[in-house]
């Protein structure tokens, strides 16, 4: 290993202004740990004369994504620009050319991180992707280190900090969803496309890349079934809170006797749900091990300086790898075939509002089709709708198999007495 480790950068944002941060910052400890002192050799931007708040050398940077991949000199790059299939194309000729990667891009390694694994391990060469799932928490090492030895069943969590921090803010200021998007955004919590984020695409890539670790299986994003947040509205919030909930966008990947599941969709959580006291930008992820339990990893799930501690933490890693001579053995192959359940083995409660015409006969319409697929209530409300001769009906039901609900939903449209259902969401939480 030379003198020193010389890290080209692509990405000079939100999340690249904290890597240049903190490797200034803390170049103290990052020495320390590895011996040798870290240098930015390159920036790669799109556009060199913009303004920047990031404290940086103006002579390093490039809008020539070239000058960094071909620097001879440069060990590590460090990909922090985003982007699928260019910046998978840039990442390979990195690790063909015997480069050690780091990325914050889960767009990338949700769907194509297999191959470049495969690549990096084929040409000797580390590629760590920790930011890529809940920023600035350690989860993807707290499976593969951590929990190692144990197996893991569930991962259920918050995964997404743009829409965790528009359902904070929604639910406790009363503040608008647009308003409050556009406040992720000014605060670098959004993806430069923030329909990834409300939909839920996001999370899903999230939640294929921790499924993959977790349960040592090759899962897909397309085996990820995803509703996003973007219909949420204030009504729901408001009876989320009178029915003792609180609404989240879950991510949840669950495994019983070998079969999967795995979805990303808004879900009420009772309030003493230890995932419904996570706000804001913050994340975290329950992760059940056979073994070890229960377990909560916590923290910033988006951000300039908490993600950045992410990619310089995989820095430290590779250059720690460098130095004993072991790059290039991150990936394993999976332990266990590719299995899904089917919708009749998918276990939950569900949350429907309903608009219903306030006349004689609406509720037995109504229950009498609810148990003719075998849906119990759990809890229920009726609300008349002033100046209307409707009202809304709030279901709360017990469990039951998402393909009885499913039936039940369809049916449910079609009953003369429903004007309309409002929305429906899964409920976690108590057999
Ligand atoms: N923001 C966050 O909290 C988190 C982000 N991530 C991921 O990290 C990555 C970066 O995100 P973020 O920092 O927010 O993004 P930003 O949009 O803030 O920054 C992107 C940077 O990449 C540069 N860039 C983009 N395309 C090109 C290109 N074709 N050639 C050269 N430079 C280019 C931009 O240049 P210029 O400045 O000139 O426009 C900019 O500096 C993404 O993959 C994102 O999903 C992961 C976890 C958290
Ligand atoms: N847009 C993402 C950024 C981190 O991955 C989020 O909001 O979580
Ligand atoms: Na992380």
């Amino acid at each position: 290993m030379s003198v020193e480790v010389r890290v080209g950068l692509l990405g000079l944002g939100t999340v690249g202004s904290g890597v240049i941060s903190i490797i200034e910052r803390h170049q103290e400890e990052l020495r320390h740990q590895v011996g040798c002192p870290v240098t930015v050799r390159k920036v790669a931007v799109r556009n060199i004369e913009k303004q920047r708040p990031a404290e940086v050398d103006r002579s390093l940077l490039t809008d020539q994504i070239e000058d960094v991949l071909f620097d001879q000199e440069i060990d590590v790059i460090i990909e922090v620009m985003g982007g699928v299939d260019s910046t998978k194309e840039y990442l390979l000729q990195a690790l063909k050319s015997g480069k050690h990667v780091v990325t914050a891009n889960k767009d990338l390694m949700a769907v194509h991180g297999t191959e470049l694994l495969n690549v990096a391990a084929e040409n000797g060469c580390d590629l760590f992707y920790e930011a890529s799932v809940a920023g600035g928490i350690p989860i993807l090492r707290g499976l593969t280190d951590g929990l190692s030895a144990d197996r893991i069943t569930k991962m259920m969590g918050i995964v997404n900090g743009t829409t965790n921090y528009i359902l904070t803010k929604m639910t406790q200021d009363g503040s608008s969803y647009e308003d409050v998007l556009k406040q992720a955004q000014e605060l670098g919590f959004a993806e430069s496309d923030p329909t990834a984020d409300v939909e839920g695409l996001d999370a899903a890539r999230k939640m294929a890349i921790l499924a993959n670790l977790g349960f040592s299986m090759n899962i897909s994003l397309n085996d990820v079934s995803i509703k996003g947040m973007s219909s949420v509205t204030k009504a729901d919030l408001d009876y989320c809170d009178q029915l003792g909930y609180t609404m989240k966008l879950i991510g949840l990947a669950q495994r019983d006797d070998g079969r999967v599941e795995i979805s990303v969709e808004p879900t009420l959580l009772p309030n003493k749900h230890p995932l419904a006291s996570v706000h804001n930008e913050y994340n975290a992820v329950y992760v059940y091990g056979e073994a070890v339990g229960e377990t909560m990893f916590y923290g910033p799930g988006a951000g300039s300086l908490p993600t950045a501690t992410a990619v310089v933490s995989d820095l430290v890693t590779v250059m720690k790898n460098m130095r004993l001579g072991v790059t290039g053995q991150t990936i394993q192959a999976p332990l266990h075939q590719r299995s899904l359940k089917e919708d009749k083995e998918i276990d939950s409660k569900y949350f429907l509002r309903l608009r219903v015409l306030d006349k004689a006969g609406t509720f037995q319409a109504v229950t009498s089709l609810f148990a003719s697929h075998e849906v119990s209530f759990e809890k229920l409300l009726q609300m008349p709708v002033e100046g209307k001769e409707v009202a809304e009906v709030i279901v709360i039901t017990h469990h039951t198999n998402k393909e009885n609900y499913l039936n039940l939903y369809n049916k449910l449209s079609e009953l003369d007495v429903i004007e309309s259902i409002e929305s429906c969401y899964r409920v976690e939480g108590g057999k």
